[in-house]
């Protein structure tokens, strides 16, 4: 089992997260969480703060020369804007005088579509900074961070994961568009909206810039796919061992996601049964699956095909051209508290969704296939694979050869 938390404040010293449960021998690499820590960063129309904030990786326990120990790893990410806001966060008690009228003071006009409003009655704050402090997406970097390492113990099984964008607002990636692999990550990352379409990203550009311009804010889909399952991963026995389950509330649980799909997801609900699924058929003695409209998985479990998950994000709440809101200190209507915000945030949350993805395939490999080492996991994946009769045999998906492990 692989267990994760991270803690930490928007605009505290820094984010920290442990993973637990990782396998010994998994490489762990600086320099690729950073990556995709800088990855994050990336996209067209993400505000100011991405610009001038670093995220500044530190790793604290749980890695040896560059090798996983087995032992929790843990992460810290910190706050390069942290020491303008050590008065404001501080842990220790500051006196309210000296917080001010700047970053400080009280943020009486709750943002509709964030945490503020429910968070104040919930917590009992009396201003909304206490909650969006943590509410705030800035957490995903801790995320994205686990998600690293998550990543590197899935490729020494041969398990590659990529995200992509597949719609900013109404703009979308056309039907039947070739799907992104796994080492097409520079390409993505080159695009301005991590779109693997150029003619798309154009429309995408356009469309970010009418609503930068306008004061307002956008929203979209991304898509997470992950290729060399095995088959198996998950299970039709309980109704929280479904891979399909786990994926869409791991993807739900990343701020302003409002939608999952897996494979066709609601597309499939406007077709008939005999088009809306995956035959099989044989193909030089093996079983084939003639379509991938499941994305993936069937009865909760991978199917060894490449999975195909997606998330919609809704366009961020914070908009420029401020919403109305009520000021709760003075009960007069208001606009709401505005500093400054994205305009877009659709291609970080892919990578954040990538990461997401990727901690819920380890832990389900893990669970299955075991291991303190990943030597022994591989021993383990390559065992069962190798005993899945040939009547049963799948065509195109991991077996011992493919993954590497014969
Ligand atoms: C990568 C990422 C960046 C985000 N950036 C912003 C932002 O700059 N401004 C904003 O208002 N919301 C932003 N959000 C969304 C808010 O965090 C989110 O809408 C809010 O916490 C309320 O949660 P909910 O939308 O899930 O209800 C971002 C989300 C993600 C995943
Ligand atoms: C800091 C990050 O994202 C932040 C997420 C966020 C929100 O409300 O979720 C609001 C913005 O922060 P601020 O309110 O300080 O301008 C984003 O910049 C990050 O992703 O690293």
């Amino acid at each position: 089992m692989l267990r994760w938390l991270t803690a930490g404040e928007s605009h505290g010293p820094e984010l920290v997260a442990i993973l637990e449960g990782l396998p010994a021998g998994t490489p762990v690499s600086l320099d690729a969480i950073r990556d995709d820590l800088a990855r994050r960063k990336l996209g067209y129309g993400r505000g100011a703060r991405m610009k001038f904030e670093q995220d500044d990786l530190a790793i604290s326990g749980g890695v040896r020369h560059g090798v996983s120990l087995g032992s929790p790893i843990a992460l810290r990410v910190g706050n390069t804007e942290w020491p303008k806001w050590q008065q404001v966060m501080s842990p220790e008690p500051v006196d309210p005088e000296s917080l001010g009228r700047g970053r400080g003071a009280p943020l009486t006009r709750p943002r509709p579509g964030h945490a503020d409003l429910v968070g104040m009655q919930k917590y009992g704050f009396d201003e909304a900074r206490p909650v969006l402090e943590r509410a705030s997406a800035r957490e995903t970097a801790a995320r994205v961070a686990l998600g690293a390492v998550a990543k590197a113990f899935l490729a020494e099984l041969g398990i590659r994961t990529v995200a992509h964008t597949l719609s900013i607002g109404p703009v979308r990636v056309p039907d039947g568009a070739a799907l992104p692999l796994p080492d097409d990550v520079d390409r993505l990352d080159a695009d301005p909206l991590r779109c693997f379409d150029p003619a798309t990203s154009e429309l995408m550009v356009a469309e970010v810039d009418a609503a930068h311009k306008d004061g307002d804010t956008l929203g979209g889909v991304v898509e997470v796919l992950a290729y060399g399952l095995p088959p198996g991963l998950g299970s039709y026995t309980h109704w929280d061992r479904r891979l399909d389950g786990r994926l869409a509330g791991a993807l739900m649980g990343i701020q302003a996601i409002k939608g999952v799909e897996v494979g066709d997801g609601f597309e499939t609900t406007r077709r008939r049964g005999s088009v809306a699924h995956d035959e099989l058929h044989l193909a030089d003695g093996r079983i084939v699956r003639g379509s991938d409209r499941a994305g993936g998985t069937e009865g909760g479990m991978s199917t060894g095909t490449v999975l195909r998950v997606r998330a919609g994000m809704k366009p961020i709440a914070t908009v420029p051209h401020a919403l109305p809101t009520i000021d709760v200190a003075t009960g007069e209507p208001a606009p709401a508290h505005h500093q400054r915000s994205d305009v877009c945030a659709v291609p970080a949350a892919g990578v954040v969704a990538e990461a997401m993805v990727a901690l819920v395939l380890a832990d389900a490999v893990l669970e299955k296939f075991g291991g303190d080492s990943v030597t022994e996991t591989r021993r383990n994946l390559a065992t069962y694979l190798a005993a899945i009769p040939e009547s049963l045999a799948t065509a195109g998906t991991a077996d011992a050869a493919v993954v590497g492990l014969a």
